[in-house]
This record gives structure tokens, sequence and C-alpha cells, in this order.
């Protein structure tokens, strides 16, 4: 034992004189390199430097947009200021004079289609869709379809939402794992396959929804597509044809939901052509409809032009729906006193909702917070500059920079939502005779819902104000809106009526950030209990 001990102490010793010795060679080599990088720079010049650094700020957008806009915008003092990514400029302006500029520009300088362009790379996504970065060259038929048509057939799609939503929902939690006797369910990857089938539904109708190889393909195209894109955007321009074109053959979701929506189009055509010449056809009430009798009479769409509007707006509404409900459902755990009056008014309102296609002020409410305080998108009003444009404050862009406005800093400024700007009031925006009514019978675990620390500042959902963006705002604010919020209604009312809900660990990050987005983490647990079980 005694030698044992001797035997360590003596090792201990050499390995520490080893250590120290090799702990002093690391801090010489640590020394002369510092030496040798201070005395390599001052021989650079200072121009070079600042390029690497603005290059080294560029790239680290990708992680921290969000951080970078927000700390650019109180640096700002409201006036426009600049952050790079690797492949753009965005010029941020924040006043509501300049948010205005931005939308009484032409689209021929300030493209909304052009930052589409850029940000999706239809080329190598779409099936080789080369639109348009002029809006309207073949029409915006999609802004009626989506704004007025699909809007004003909600009383017609609602019920069928809120039954499909209850029975998948109840199929999906049964998938999940039971821990200590309660499910735990990674919301994220189950709000996906929720809002992919609902919106399928609505969008293309029941027959393409019901079709389990067409809809296999749907999700996997919005994925493949935004892979794609990141990876083409970030590599130098030459590169981009060869990299592209193999990515888009390799990762071809995008050319399988094309060819399964073909025969679809290629009816409703041809059902058009026939009713132009006087034939009697089916009455049709879905997008693709919608868009094939929106379409410019005098030169109409084919059927692949059909489709690609059909592409742009599916992959534009899948992932926003999904990650907006999905921190809508997070803070509903954060918050829960709520959970009582939004699940009294919906007991009480939800029938007159779906007929409608709106209403429940406390869960619009609710859900304009949620967003407010968790956007997905941290900026707002991009447009693309297709020619030089220049701000009445003499702030200029080049062609190919990118004018737009930092949501989510302007959502949670103080300027704008007073004192209470950080805090968390999900009745914030509900009408103070709706609130004085709550007072007056169920409040939610007996707290003043009304007398919460913000001034109420009544506004809807849908409602676009430039303090307010996240739908965007002006002539192009998001056409899809209304449908959006009464979607999300139903995800977020069916669960409220039906289930209890706790996150697994309350504490824990439920969002990463990429370039200006926040991404919800797919590892994120919540325990849904059946109401009454
Ligand atoms: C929570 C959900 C959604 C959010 C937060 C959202 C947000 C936005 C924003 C910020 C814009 C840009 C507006 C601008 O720059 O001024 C936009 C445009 C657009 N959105 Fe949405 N959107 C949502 C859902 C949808 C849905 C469900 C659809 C379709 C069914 C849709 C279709 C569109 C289209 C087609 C445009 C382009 C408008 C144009 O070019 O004039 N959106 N959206």
């Amino acid at each position: 034992m005694a030698d044992m001990d001797k035997l360590d102490i003596s090792q201990l010793q050499a390995s520490l004189v080893k250590d120290s010795s090799v702990a002093t060679i690391n801090i010489l080599l640590s020394l002369v390199s510092f030496w040798l990088v201070y005395s390599t720079l001052a021989y650079i010049p200072s121009r070079v430097i600042r390029h690497i650094r603005k290059r080294a700020s560029a790239w680290s957008y990708l992680l921290n947009g969000p951080r970078l806009i927000r700390e650019g915008y109180e640096r700002s003092n409201g006036e426009p200021y600049e952050v790079l990514a690797p492949d753009s400029r965005y010029l941020f302006v924040s006043s509501p004079k300049h948010i205005k500029e931005i939308d009484t520009a032409p689209d021929t300088v300030l493209s909304l289609n052009g930052a589409a362009k850029h940000m999706l790379q239809p080329l190598y996504t779409m099936s080789g869709f080369n639109w348009f970065e002029r809006r309207g060259v073949e029409g915006v038929g999609f802004v009626r379809t989506l704004r007025t048509l699909l809007t004003g057939n909600l009383p017609q799609t609602l019920p069928d939402l809120s039954l499909t939503t209850k029975a998948l929902f109840a199929e999906l939690h049964e998938r999940h794992p039971e821990v200590n006797g309660v499910r735990h369910s990674p919301i994220y990857p189950m709000m996906i396959e929720l809002v992919v089938k609902l919106n399928g539904l609505a969008l293309f109708g029941q027959e393409l929804a019901n079709n389990e190889e067409f809809m296999a393909c749907a999700l996997p195209y919005v994925e493949q597509t935004l892979l794609t894109a990141e990876i083409v955007k970030l590599l130098p321009k030459l590169l981009r044809p060869v990299v592209g074109g193999m990515l888009g053959c390799h990762l071809n979701a995008h050319r399988k939901f094309f060819e399964y929506l073909i025969p679809a189009a290629q009816l409703r055509c041809q059902e058009r052509d026939l009713k132009n010449l006087g034939h009697e056809v089916p009455k049709r009430a879905d997008c693709i409809q919608w868009l094939v009798d929106t379409a410019p009479k005098q030169k109409p769409w084919t059927p692949e032009r059909v489709i690609y509007e059909l592409m742009a707006i599916w992959f534009g509404s899948v992932h926003i729906l999904t990650t907006t409900i999905v921190y809508a459902l997070h803070d509903l755990c954060l918050h829960p006193d709520y959970i009582d009056p939004i699940r009294t008014e919906l007991l009480s309102q939800y029938a007159d909702f779906e007929r409608a296609g709106h209403g429940l002020p406390l869960l619009d409410s609710f859900l304009r917070e949620s967003s407010r305080l968790t956007p997905v998108e941290s900026m707002s009003t991009r447009r693309r500059a297709l020619q030089p444009f220049t701000f009445s404050d003499g702030t200029a862009l080049n062609v190919g920079d990118w004018a737009c406005s930092p949501s989510g800093a302007l959502m949670r400024s103080e300027a704008h939502y007073g004192p209470s700007a950080q805090q968390f009031d999900g009745f914030r925006f509900v009408e103070p005779s709706v609130l004085d009514r709550l007072e007056g019978g169920h409040s939610g675990g007996g707290q003043p819902m009304a007398g919460r620390a913000s001034k109420k500042q009544p506004a809807k959902l849908t409602d676009v104000d430039s303090a307010f963006l996240m739908w965007g705002y002006g002539r192009m604010a998001c056409p899809g809106r209304y449908y959006a919020a009464a979607f999300m209604k139903v995800v977020v009312g069916q669960i409220i009526m039906n289930y209890d809900l706790k996150l697994v660990e309350p504490g824990a990050p439920r969002w990463m950030t990429w370039r200006a987005a926040m991404l919800p983490l797919g590892k994120t647990m919540v325990m849904f209990t059946p109401r009454g079980a």
C-alpha cells in the first residue's frame, strides 16, 4: 500500500513537471503567435482590416440575425442602419415615414418578388420556374385568390378543418411515448404534421389532401427548398448554377410535388376552356380553381404556370403557420392563467366563429401578443432594389441591396408599446368592453385580466400597422392573413378545448436562430392531457 502511495506520488510529480513544461511551451507559443499576428496586422492597411471585420460580421449574421438587427435598431435612434449578410446588404428603416416609402416605391425599383426570388432560388428549387422580379408581369391573381376567395370560403372550410384537427391531433398524440403516465409530445414535429395536412386540405381540396403519396412530398418539398436555397445563396456566384443544378436534381421533392399537381391543374384548365365555349363544368372551390379563374383573361395561364404559383403559396404558408402556432402553444404553457378565460370563450363562441370565419377576441389578442413577443421573423417589408433607390433623408440603396424593417425590435419597443413592452399581456389588444364583461364573469385563476400591466391597444390579429409588422405593411401586406388567423384559431382552439397542456421543461431553450428567423427546437416536449380523462 505504502509502495503504491510512493509510486502514485512520484508519477504525479513526474506528470506535474511534464504538464508544467507543456504549459510553459504553450504560453510561449501563444505569445509568439500573438506577436506575429499583431506585427503582421500593423502592416495590413486599415481598410483591409475593416473589410475583414465586415465580412466576419456578415457571416455571424447567419447565427445571430435577430440580435444584430435588434442591436442596430437600439443604436440607430430611429435612423436607417445597415446589417450585412454574406449574400446581401440589408438597409433597415424603422420610422413610419420610411416604411411608407418602401411601400410606395414602384415595384420596378423595390421588389418583394425580387426578395422572394433571391430567398427561394426558384430556378433550382421550383422545377425551373424563373419567376419575374417585377410584380404583375403575368397578373397578380393570387392576391384575389387568397385575400378574397379563400377568406370568403372560410365558413365552408373551417368545420372540416376543426374535425380534422381534433381527429389527427388525437392520433398523433397517441403515438407519443408515456413518461410516468403522461405522454410527452415533441411539439414542433407534431404541429408540422398537423399543419401540412390541414393546409393541404384547405388549399388543394379533399382529393389531393387524401393522396398519401402527394402529401408525402409536400413537406420534403418545403424543407429541401430551404436547404438548397441556403446553400446556393452562400456559394460564390460562379458555382451556383453547377451546385444548384446538382442539388435540384438530387433533392427532387419539388419535381414530385409538381408532377402530382399537374393532372389537377390540367383538368381545371380544360374545364376553363370548355366553360368559355359555353359548356357546363363542375363547380369547384379550392386554390387551384381560384388561381385558374383569376389569371389574366387575355393571356390565360398554362397548368404549369398555375402550379408554380401554388408551389410559392404552399412554401410561404406551411412553415410560418406551424412556427407561429408552436410559439402560441409555448406561451399558453408559460402563462397558464389565460387558458381558462380563452377556453370559456371558445366553448361559448366557437360555433359562431366557424360560421363567420372570424371572431374569438380573447384568443385573437393572445395570438397577436404571442407573435409580437416571439415573432418568427425579425425582419419585414423586404424589398430587393432592382434599381438604385434613395430614401427621403438621402440614404441610398444600390442594385441588389434590400430595404426592410426591424419588425421584431419594433414590436418590442417601449416607444410603441409603453413601459410594459417586454411583458406578456395576452389581452393587451382586447376591446375594453370585452374585458369589462370578462371582469364581471370568469377571469381565469381569479386574476383581474383587465387590470394587467399594460395600457390597452385594441387591435385585431389581422390588423397591419407600422408598429406591428408581422404581416408586412401596405399594398403588399400578407393576403393570406385572414385565412392564417382563422387557421391558427382552429388549431389552438381545438387543443385548448380538448386538452390541458404543460411544457416538460419550461426553462429550457425553445428555439435557435438562422438569419432573421427564430426556428423552434424539435426536442421541446409538451404534455397534453386529454380533458376529462
Ligand atoms: C402566420 C402566418 C403568416 C405570416 C406571419 C405571414 C407574413 C407575411 C409577410 C410578412 C409578408 C410580406 C408582406 C410585405 O413585405 O409587406 C407576406 C406576404 C405574403 N403572404 Fe403571408 N404570412 C402568413 C401566412 C400566409 C398564408 C397562410 C398564406 C397563403 C395561404 C400567405 C401568403 C402570402 C403571399 C402570397 C404573400 C405575397 C404578397 C404579395 O406579393 O403581394 N401567407 N406574408
